[in-house]
């Protein structure tokens, strides 16, 4: 899918933090986590919300990337992994789409818990807890990926 096929779905800082409270909401009630296993570079953000609620401070991340600019997934790039079997450890992604890198973090620790923000449908079955669903084609904009500009009215928008 092209990305001019897709639909945007821009997303607040204002926005993110309450969604990732949601999520914390979710995840105390679930259980104690001796760890955040952040998944860089967008579980970073939503890691550090989370681990301020649940107050947990011990943090370790997996470093790796498979997106590129054009929004097509690529090879997935392990820069960083952990040791272990993710056993009481939790998991936070942005989000999952395909659920490609998902899959890989799960073969990495099985018995991690393994949480995100967002969830699209091909993904959401690779993820434990998550709040939002969006559809397949529609990507997320993050506050990070993102600054406001001048967008013209939808009236014009349509006439063009
Ligand atoms: O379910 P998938 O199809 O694998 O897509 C989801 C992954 O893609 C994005 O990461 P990306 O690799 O683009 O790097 P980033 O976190 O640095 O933005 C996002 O942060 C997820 O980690
Ligand atoms: O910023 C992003 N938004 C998305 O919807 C997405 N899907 C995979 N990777 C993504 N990154
Ligand atoms: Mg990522």
């Amino acid at each position: 899918m092209s990305v001019s096929q897709q639909k945007h779905f821009p997303v607040s800082w204002e926005e993110l933090h309450r969604t990732a409270k949601a999520l914390a909401w979710r995840l105390i009630g679930i259980g104690e986590w001796k760890g955040i296993i952040a998944i860089t570079r967008g579980g970073l953000v939503p890691a550090a919300i989370i681990a301020r609620e649940l107050d947990i401070r011990l943090i370790d991340t997996v470093c790796m990337a498979s997106y590129s600019d054009d929004h097509r997934p690529g090879e997935i790039n392990l820069l960083k992994g952990v040791g272990g079997d993710g056993d009481g450890w939790l998991i936070i992604d942005d989000l999952v789409d395909t659920g490609r890198t998902a899959k890989y973090v799960r073969e990495m620790l099985p018995k991690a818990h393994f949480a995100t923000i967002y969830a699209k449908p091909a993904g959401r079955p690779l993820v434990d807890t998550f709040i939002t669903e969006v559809s397949q084609d529609t990507w997320i904009y993050f506050p990070w990926d993102i600054e406001p500009q001048f967008v013209q009215p939808i009236a014009k928008m349509k006439r063009s």
